[in-house]
């Protein structure tokens, strides 16, 4: 997509041979003492993908699938990510091979402070920021935190975004990527013609994003008739009732355990409806399914949740893809409000942090949808043309092409 965008931009090779790979990725192996007495080592990584436009900023991912590559492709959507919003960051990533689910809190809290200790040369509040992703929370940034404040020997709360707040996280943060998913799924609704109210969503993963979303679009009259997590699915076609399942579900988005009713995720993807928002793990529309999507909108909010070749047979069939590196930045705006205001020592009212979010997102939503328009492409190659132009110029401000 990179190659394609700046080719179209008019952009020379090395500009894709500087932006196809991090500029810097580190590899660690993290001794965790277990509560059984034994050590376990486990692997982690963190992804720079270029710092050009300033700082890298992006999640950490704890999840047993974590590997080399996914952490660097991360890292470059970050990149595209806050270039369409226009945030003065590059795009960082990183992430811990490891099953957090079978983990003790304890255990937890040693792998998350590990892995601090073991990449904090070249994380900072000016170098790169981390924030949650995949199976991390606010207590795991408020231990990372800690744990980079006693490393540097002063408080260093703009270190990580995604803390809780008293520890200096930002109002409506936690709701954050949910809440921009929203607000991209009312200007999508808008221009593909779809009445929110009554319309019918399916949504992939009920954690951070997926639950929030779920409560969003529900208190906004939309029906949500399908939503799953790790272990399977859940659809009924004249509706879920989201409160019950947002008060049982376990803090790594785990409800369909308590249902014997349940599909697969496979299974709930191509099910009737007017939305569908996948908000768990990549690769999950693929040449295999997206001929038998039946929703009329995708709206991405997980990371690189639809295969190249998938979005290709979406857009043939006239289903408006609303892409990840667009759909899921609602996060990485609030961290940066976050950061800023870690950085001023100065907090704002939810209210504020909303009205700023929401003008980010429709900015964004619309060049990157007029640009699709006026050069009849496809959103995500109109994203990642928005999201590489700041980048671009910055490097040749630089001087570095
Ligand atoms: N948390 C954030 O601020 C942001 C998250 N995202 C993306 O949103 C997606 C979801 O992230 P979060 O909600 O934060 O994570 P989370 O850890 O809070 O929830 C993940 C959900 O996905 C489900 N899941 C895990 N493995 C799965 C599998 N193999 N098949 C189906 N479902 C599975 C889990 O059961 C859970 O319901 C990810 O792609 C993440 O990168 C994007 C932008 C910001
Ligand atoms: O909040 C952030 O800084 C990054 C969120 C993130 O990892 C993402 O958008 O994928």
């Amino acid at each position: 997509m990179i190659q394609v965008a700046l080719q179209k931009m008019g952009y020379s090779d090395s500009f894709y041979e500087l932006l196809k790979e991090p500029l810097r990725f580190l590899t660690v192996r993290i001794p965790v003492r277990m509560d059984d007495g034994s050590v376990q080592v486990f692997t982690g990584y963190r992804a720079q993908h270029n710092d050009a436009v300033g700082p890298t900023k992006g999640g950490i991912r704890f999840h047993p699938s974590v590997a080399e590559d996914e952490v660097k492709a991360l890292a470059i959507w970050m990149s595209i990510k806050c270039g369409i919003a226009d945030l003065p960051f590059g795009g960082g990533k990183g992430g811990i091979q490891c099953d957090p689910r079978s983990l003790s809190l304890p255990e937890l809290e040693r792998l998350s402070r590990g892995y601090v200790r073991a990449i904090s040369q070249i994380v900072g509040p000016t170098k790169d920021i981390p924030a949650p992703d995949v199976f991390t929370n606010s207590q795991i940034m408020a231990w990372m935190t800690d744990e980079y404040s006693r490393i540097r020997e002063f408080d260093s709360p703009g270190f990580i975004t995604g803390k809780p707040i008293v520890l200096g996280g930002s109002a409506g943060r936690e709701s954050s990527t949910a809440m921009g998913v929203t607000m991209f799924i009312k200007e999508s609704a808008k221009v593909a013609g779809i009445d929110l109210k009554g319309a019918k969503v399916i949504i992939q993963g009920f954690g951070n994003a997926g639950s929030f979303l779920s409560k969003f679009l529900h208190d906004a009259g939309a029906n949500i008739v399908g939503i799953s997590d790790a272990n399977g699915a859940l659809y009924d076609c004249a509706g879920l009732d989201i409160q019950y399942l947002l008060d049982r579900r376990d803090s790594f988005g785990t409800v369909t355990n308590l249902f014997s009713n349940t599909i697969s995720n496979q299974e709930l993807l191509v099910k009737e409806c007017d939305i569908l928002v996948p908000a768990a793990i990549e690769n999950q529309i693929t040449e295999d399914n997206a001929s038998l999507i039946q929703a009329k909108i995708v709206v991405e909010a997980a990371n690189g949740p639809t295969t190249l070749k998938a979005t290709e047979i979406l857009t043939e069939r006239g289903i408006l893809l609303v892409p990840d590196v667009l759909a899921s930045s609602g996060g990485v705006i609030v961290s940066y409000f976050e950061w800023v205001q870690n950085n001023q020592g100065y907090y704002w009212p939810e209210e504020e942090v909303h009205t700023k979010l929401e003008q980010i997102i429709l900015k964004s939503f619309h060049n990157v949808y007029q640009t699709s328009q006026q050069k009849n492409i496809d959103m995500r190659l109109a994203a990642y043309m928005v999201g590489l132009n700041r980048l671009t110029e910055a490097i040749k401000w630089r001087g570095w092409i």
